[in-house]
């Protein structure tokens, strides 16, 4: 099966490139970067030296000639390259944020019109497995979105206050350097941003909304001085007080078929370079605080990108994926 990456000289681009070397039926024919076009992508990706010979190419849709192609480029340019590569049979996961939301919430969230818009399904296959199954275009969610949801899931019917405080790694920002990245302002600190207005917020309401909650949902995102990962711990306000092993229960059972969630102590540098989430609960009664861990570019982006790739094409869910974190 040929596979093209659109947008491969960035972080999540690599790292599909990186995993899909360990898949039993992809091969990676076409990698495009604008910028980098004739360049080949092992001097972007010295880590890839020796796995693959291909160069960057400009990404015109007509040139790209794949089963599947992945958007791996900023929100706003994925919906220039989606309908696209569908209307000549290419099955597309996009990464972006383009098609995670209904077009008028995305208008409002991103302050931008949204040009191309259709229905997709939202790629956390753990919540929207069979819609991802066999379908032409899956929409990869969000990084914090996804440890979030996977944090709150099993108790979102039984809460009324959700609140989700993250910590996340640096590459979330991609590879374009900035004030807030440079190492002076990261090293050594802690730095919240968007206190109360992040955009991954409207993918989280979506989310408990979908699996039935009425709670009111709340995030602060915190910046913090690792590469890869995000921590997120859910302060859960329940209706009515769970003992622990009630809810411990619950979350065994919500995740029991689920090969990418596990239920043990997060830690973030363990789950680095996997795709796992792995999450824990402690009840104080009408409080549970769920923390979960996941690596931003593997089950929040690249790796979530494959589960969905498989899922539509027919392979093994975790075919490409079954790699063990890091730690230390
Ligand atoms: N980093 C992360 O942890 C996560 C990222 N994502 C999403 O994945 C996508 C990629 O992120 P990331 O790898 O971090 O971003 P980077 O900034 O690291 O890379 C962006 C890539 O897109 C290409 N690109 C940029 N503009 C255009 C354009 N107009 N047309 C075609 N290609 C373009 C760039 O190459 P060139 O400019 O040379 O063409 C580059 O290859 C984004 O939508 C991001 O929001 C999702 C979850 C987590
Ligand atoms: C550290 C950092 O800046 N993280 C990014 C989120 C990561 C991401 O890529 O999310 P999207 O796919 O929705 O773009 C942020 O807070 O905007």
């Amino acid at each position: 099966m040929k596979v093209a990456i659109v947008g491969a000289s960035g972080y999540a681009g690599g790292e599909l490139v990186r995993l899909l070397l360990h898949h039993s039926a992809a091969e990676v024919t076409c990698v495009t970067s604008r910028k980098l076009a004739g360049t080949p992508l092992d001097q972007i990706h010295p880590q890839l030296k020796g796995f693959t010979d291909l160069k960057f190419t400009n990404p015109e849709t007509d040139a790209i000639d794949a089963d599947v192609a992945f958007l791996a480029v900023p929100h706003t340019v994925a919906m220039t390259y989606a309908g696209k590569l569908l209307s000549r049979g290419i099955k597309v996961v996009d990464l972006s944020a383009d098609y995670r939301l209904p077009k008028e919430v995305f208008e409002k969230v991103y302050g931008v019109p949204h040009t191309d818009f259709f229905k997709a399904p939202y790629g956390i296959p753990e919540i929207h497995r069979k819609d991802c199954l066999n379908a032409k275009f899956v929409s990869n969610p969000g990084c914090f979105p996804t440890g979030a949801t996977l944090a709150a899931a099993p108790l979102a019917q039984l809460a009324h206050t959700v609140i989700f405080d993250s910590k996340t790694g640096v590459s979330g920002a991609g590879d374009n350097p900035s004030a807030t990245t440079h190492y002076p302002n990261v090293g050594d600190n802690v730095g919240p941003y968007k206190w109360t207005s992040h955009r991954h917020l409207a993918e989280m309401k979506q989310e408990l909304a979908f699996l039935g909650s009425k709670a009111n949902v709340y995030f602060t995102p915190h910046l913090v001085p690792v590469n890869r990962g995000i921590l997120t711990t859910a302060h859960i306000l329940l209706n009515e007080p769970l003992e622990q092993k009630e809810v411990e229960k619950l979350y065994r059972d919500f995740y029991k078929n689920e090969y990418f969630v596990r239920y043990q102590k997060p830690i973030l540098a363990a789950v680095r370079g996997s795709n796992f989430c792995d999450v824990m609960v402690e009840s104080e009664g009408t409080r549970v605080v769920a923390i979960s861990a996941i690596d931003n570019l593997v089950k929040g982006a690249s790796g979530q990108a494959i589960q969905n790739m498989n899922l539509m094409c027919g392979y093994k869910e975790n075919d490409g994926l079954t790699g063990a974190g890091l730690l230390p």
